[in-house]
């Protein structure tokens, strides 16, 4: 994309950009996954930058109704869009990304959608989906309950089978068991795949989908029985505050037998509860689905976040020569770059693991279509243990990013704020981040148990059977040169991610019970989780680079970032590479040593690296990460367009100020 279409004229960061040492437009197909992909994104993020039904600029001084009304009207505009253009599947997801606002729709396609399918009997996905394609409905995924959103078993609502009328009722029986958070309930969704307990013939067979209707298809009011609303204002200006996340109660509901979804189990005319051969962990398949979904994100919402730090970095100057020279430009502080440049690495491994997470789970997706159930556990486990590991540094970055770009970075106009504010529930969201971690430890602590009785693991954990290797060796780095070595980093990436498992693994088995140990050693455990994904990260950056990369000087800047991720993580956590006797002191302080070198091998090409991710100015919605560079500018036209600005004396100086004001003066006058 030239200058000119992202809005810049003059170009304040020229400078930066002629000291990149590689093609720019080859990293672009590298984040990007193919030429393909680049162009689609292209063309997207123009449609919608130059929409101005699609401006934002002025979203956080909206109020909560104005806000909700303008996803409203972004969300139809979108979808006439859609249809207008004959947007591909791709194009649309892309142009929805790039308008940049939580809204029903995400949870429409992205949960209410992907459940019917994977949990849907074919006769049900046809009737269900055809209306969900065509919009004549809207869905939403309501599980979360007041009461229960991480143990799914112990949701309270139930779905009672009355075989006199073939139908189930839908009822909340406690305050606790209103359905509480899901998006698009509270004002928008005309229909829910709610989650219930399923009674029929006097036993509970636990947590079952049910399709029902909430609203009325001609005057949008909510159906007997049903109670709807939204649960209120949520963290930050702007941000989610676009979504309306909803309150749910039931009072014995009645819906036909056949919205059970039934490809799991199936309850018959005579209320018959039959399990069909499918696992029932299918159950949670649309979860699997979404969190494979959110490391995409999240490498994104990173990647917008350090694209706003780095331009600023090369803007803001501080302090100089004392000979009155220039000032320093505060991306050269080499405190600045030890903090900012693994947020960079970690952005483009974020991108390349998300990429092959996507392909991890098509590929077992097509497995279950043909009843191979094997893998299922393995998805499940880097699905939540990426997801967790992700979202979490990401939002811990997007705050620190806001530190790196100073008093600016607190300023709606940079961005920042809002982007925290809309990617911190990810942390929460789809499963939060301790307990997905805690079902990756499981996971690791039954390899464990497997390779001891001689079984052999294979995909990401394969590592662990060379365990007679991994538990004894030592690292062979020997000079700060060998930190550039990818098998020697790998090496102790294995080696510490198995000791920690196994650590756990012993320590537990001397427990009175497995789950007396395994909640005794629970943050031990998290953290041998956090090893492991960490080393499915460094691995499948590793992977990326022995594939074909083309552009001058690309390949070369993966590696230097490949470096960075790999060896920050080392400097980090060095505690645990130490204690597991993985690597020595003296290793750790040369790994540090190599970090420092890659800091100043990066920091010229640190503009141009961030113009790789391709955004625009809208989308970045930033007036310290503008293309153009011109933040001062920038920062001083956003101010104007506050509010408190309409006027030059404010309101409620008649009322409040002018009186105080002259009372004072009187006082002082006697
Ligand atoms: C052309 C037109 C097209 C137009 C297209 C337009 C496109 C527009 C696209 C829009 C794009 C939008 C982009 C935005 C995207 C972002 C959207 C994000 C929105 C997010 C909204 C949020 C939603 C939610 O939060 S939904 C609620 C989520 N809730 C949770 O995650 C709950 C977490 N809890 C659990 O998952 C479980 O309860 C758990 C796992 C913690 C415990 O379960 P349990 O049953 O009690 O189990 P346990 O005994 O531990 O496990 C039993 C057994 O099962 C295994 N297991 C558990 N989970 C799974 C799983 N998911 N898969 C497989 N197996 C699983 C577990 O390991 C155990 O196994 P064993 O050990 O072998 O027994
Ligand atoms: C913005 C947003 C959107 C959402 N959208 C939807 C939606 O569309 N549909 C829907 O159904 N839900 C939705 N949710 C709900 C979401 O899925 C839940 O909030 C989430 O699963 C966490 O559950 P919880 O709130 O019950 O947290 P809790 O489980 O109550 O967590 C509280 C604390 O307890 C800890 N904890 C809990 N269990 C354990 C354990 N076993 N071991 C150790 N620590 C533990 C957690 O780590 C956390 O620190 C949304 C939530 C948010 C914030």
């Amino acid at each position: 994309m030239a200058a000119a279409d992202w809005g810049g004229k003059a170009d304040h960061l020229a400078g930066e950009r002629a000291t990149a040492q590689f093609d720019v437009d080859g990293m672009k197909v590298a984040w990007a996954g193919s030429r393909h992909a680049v162009e689609v994104a292209d063309r997207m993020a123009c449609l919608v930058a130059s929409d101005p039904v699609f401006r934002k600029d002025t979203r956080t001084m909206l109020s909560r109704k104005e806000l909700f009304k303008d996803t409203l009207k972004k969300a139809a505009h979108a979808w006439k869009r859609t249809v207008e253009l004959h947007l591909t599947e791709e194009e649309a997801n892309l142009l929805r990304l790039y308008i940049d606002q939580p809204g029903y729709v995400d949870l429409h396609w992205v949960m209410f959608v992907p459940a019917i399918k994977g949990q849907g009997t074919e006769e049900q996905q046809k009737k269900w989906l055809t209306m969900a394609y065509k919009f004549q409905i809207i869905g939403t995924y309501a599980q979360t309950e007041l009461g229960h959103g991480s143990n799914v078993q112990g949701l309270e609502t139930t779905a009672t089978f009355d075989p006199s009328t073939d139908e189930f009722i839908m009822h909340s029986p406690t305050l606790t068991s209103s359905k509480w958070w899901p998006g698009g309930l509270g004002k928008t969704s005309t229909h829910a795949v709610v989650y219930a307990r399923l009674i029929t013939e006097g036993k509970d067979y636990g947590i079952h989908g049910f399709i029902m209707q909430l609203r009325s298809l001609d005057d949008h009011s909510p159906l007997p029985g049903i109670t709807i609303g939204d649960i209120g204002g949520k963290f930050g200006s702007g941000a989610y505050n676009s979504m309306d996340n909803g309150v749910m109660r039931l009072d014995h509901v009645r819906i036909p037998r056949d919205q059970m979804l039934m490809r799991l189990a199936q309850v018959t005319r005579e209320g018959k509860y039959v399990h069909s051969d499918v696992p029932k962990q299918l159950l949670y398949g649309t979860m699997v689905y979404v969190r494979q979904t959110i490391v995409a994100d999240a490498s994104r919402a990173l990647s917008r976040a350090v694209c706003i730090a780095v331009r600023y970095g090369a803007i803001r100057k501080q302090f100089g020569s004392k000979a009155g020279g220039p000032e320093t430009q505060v991306l050269n502080y080499k405190t600045q770059q030890s903090r900012l440049f693994p947020f960079l690495a970690s952005a483009y491994a974020f991108r390349f693991v998300g990429q092959w997470l996507k392909w991890l789970y098509t590929d077992v997706t097509q497995k279950l279509e043909s009843k191979d159930f094997s893998t299922l556990p393995e998805a499940h486990a880097c699905t939540a243990g990426l997801k967790s590991v992700t979202t979490s540094a990401t939002a811990d970055a997007i705050e620190e990013c806001q530190k790196l770009c100073g008093g600016h970075g607190y300023l709606n106009s940079s961005g920042l704020p809002e982007l925290f504010a809309v990617n911190l529930p990810a942390c929460t969201y789809e499963g939060d981040n301790v307990v997905l971690l805690l079902q990756v430890a499981r996971f690791l602590m039954k390899t464990v148990s497997q390779v001891a009785s001689g079984k052999q693991p294979v995909g990401t954990t394969a590592y662990m059977g060379n365990i007679q290797h991994l538990m004894q060796c030592k690292s062979v780095v020997n000079t700060v040169e060998d930190w550039l070595n990818p098998a020697a980093i790998k090496e102790v990436f294995e080696a510490r991610a198995l000791r920690m498992a196994v650590n756990c693994a012993q320590n537990i088995s001397k427990a009175p019970s497995q789950e007396e140990g395994f909640s005794e050693l629970s943050p031990d455990l998290v953290e041998a989780a956090v090893a492991h994904v960490q080393l499915i990260i460094v691995t499948k950056f590793i992977e990326k680079l022995q594939e074909d990369i083309l552009g001058h000087g690309v390949k070369e800047q993966l590696q230097k970032l490949c470096g960075i991720y790999a060896l920050h993580l080392i400097h980090k956590h060095l505690g645990d590479f130490l204690s597991t006797g993985c690597v020595t002191a003296r290793q750790g302080s040369l790994a540090n040593e190599r970090l420092g070198k890659l800091y100043a091998q990066v920091r010229p090409n640190a503009v141009a690296l961030v113009d790789a991710f391709d955004y625009t100015d809208h989308y970045l919605g930033s007036a310290l990460g503008r293309y153009d560079g011109d933040v001062y500018s920038a920062l001083y036209k956003e101010a104007w367009k506050d509010p408190l600005n309409e006027t030059v004396v404010p309101d409620g100086y008649q009322e409040h100020l002018r009186p105080l004001l002259k009372q004072q003066l009187k006082l002082s006058r006697l």
